[in-house]
């Protein structure tokens, strides 16, 4: 049997339209869906296995990618949004009714990813958003349950989808982190 890792790409990346102009996520309620606007397309998609990062139900991974804040706006049913955990780094905004994620938010100015916000794309209505690039903190999903042994063939699936898997995040987003930490130590 296939590992299974996350619905979205299970079966394949799907490669995005590389014009994406952006769309709307909707949680998963029947009715009064919490609807969130996002002005053009994802940057940095990846599967994450943290256990931080919402994922739907059965998954392994979470699937989740960056927008700059001010190109996301809720725009229906924003009650319904509660913060998950307000302590952690990212706060993520979830519907109290079904539980999905919408957004997650840093709000520490002096965080090397102020300003970008985090969603998970497989919420668009629409198609074409950019398909996942990388794996993410995949030894995380031990934390979850997954059994060590279970390991060898995670990885070697992600690899066979094209994902290759990071214990923590790509080596750009690392050097990204290193040299914001840098040029804070040298300000
Ligand atoms: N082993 C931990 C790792 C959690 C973690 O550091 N997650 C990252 C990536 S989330 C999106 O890529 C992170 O930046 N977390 C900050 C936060 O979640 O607030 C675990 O699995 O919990
Ligand atoms: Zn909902
Ligand atoms: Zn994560």
């Amino acid at each position: 049997m296939t590992v299974a890792l996350h619905p979205s790409i299970d079966n394949g990346l799907k490669q995005g339209s590389g014009h994406f102009a952006g769309g709307t996520l909707a949680c998963k309620c029947k009715d009064h869906q919490v609807k969130v606007g996002i002005k053009g397309d994802v940057a940095h998609n990846h599967a994450c296995g943290c256990t931080k990062c919402w994922k739907p139900q059965g998954a392994t991974f979470s699937v989740v990618a960056v927008v700059p804040r001010q190109n996301l706006t809720v725009l229906e049913n924003g009650d319904k949004l509660q913060i998950v955990d307000a302590s952690a780094v990212i706060q993520r905004h979830a519907c109290k009714a079904c539980g999905t994620h919408m957004f997650g938010r840093i709000e520490n100015k002096n965080h090397p990813f102020y300003g970008l916000d985090f969603i998970h794309p497989e919420l668009f209505q629409e198609q074409g958003s950019q398909a996942p690039q990388f794996a993410a903190f995949v030894s995380s999903v031990i934390e979850s349950g997954v059994k060590p042994e279970q390991m060898a063939g995670i990885r070697s699936r992600l690899k066979e989808i094209g994902l290759e898997p990071y214990d923590c995040l790509s080596p750009a987003l690392m050097d990204a982190i290193a040299t914001h930490v840098a040029k804070a130590k040298a300000a």
